[in-house]
C-alpha cells in the first residue's frame, strides 16, 4: 500500500473564519473544498513542507513556530493511504491569494461543516470545531 503524508493548515483569522481552497476541476476530488497544503517532499520536515506549500499556493509567509499541531487523520483512499497532518495557523504575513487559480473562501466553522470536503477531512472539521469552542 502506498502511504502518502500530507500537511495542511487551518488558517484562521481574528473573527475565527477559516480559509479553504477549492480543488481544481479535472483533478482527483475535483471541486471539493480543502485545507491548503500538500505532500511532504523527501528530507523535508512537516513544518517546512507546510511553510513551502502556503507560500506556493497562497503567497503568504508563515514561520514554523506559527504552526500548531491540531490533529491528524489516517484514511484509506482507493489506491493509496493518506496520513493528513492538520496544523492551526493564526499568524501569517501577506494576503492569501490563489496562486494556482484556485478559488478561496473564508468561512465560519458552521459554513465549513456544510461545504463538500474530501472524506478524509470530515473528522478534522469536528476537531477544529472543538478547538474553536475552547479558545473562544
Ligand atoms: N491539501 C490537502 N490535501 C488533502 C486534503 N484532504 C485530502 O484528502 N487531501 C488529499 O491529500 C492529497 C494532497 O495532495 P496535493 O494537494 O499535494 O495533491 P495533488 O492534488 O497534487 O495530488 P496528485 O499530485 O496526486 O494529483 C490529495 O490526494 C488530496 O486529495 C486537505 O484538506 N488538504
Amino acid at each position: 500500500m502506498k502511504v502518502v503524508t500530507v500537511v495542511a493548515a487551518a488558517i484562521i483569522d481574528a473573527e475565527d473564519q477559516i480559509l479553504v481552497t477549492q480543488r481544481a476541476p479535472g483533478a482527483a476530488l475535483a471541486g471539493l473544498w480543502e485545507f491548503p497544503g500538500g505532500k511532504i517532499e523527501p528530507g523535508e520536515t512537516p513544518e517546512a513542507a507546510l511553510v513551502r506549500e502556503l507560500r506556493e499556493e497562497l503567497d503568504i509567509a508563515v514561520t514554523p513556530e506559527a504552526l500548531a499541531p491540531l490533529g491528524f487523520v489516517s484514511h484509506a483512499y482507493s489506491g493509496f493511504h493518506l496520513v493528513l497532518l492538520l496544523y492551526l495557523c493564526r499568524d501569517w504575513a501577506g494576503t492569501p491569494r490563489g496562486m494556482e487559480g484556485q478559488p478561496l473562501r473564508r468561512v465560519t466553522i458552521d459554513t465549513l461543516a456544510g461545504l463538500p470536503m474530501p472524506p478524509a477531512d470530515l473528522p478534522l472539521v469536528g476537531t477544529l470545531r472543538a478547538r474553536l469552542k475552547t479558545s473562544a
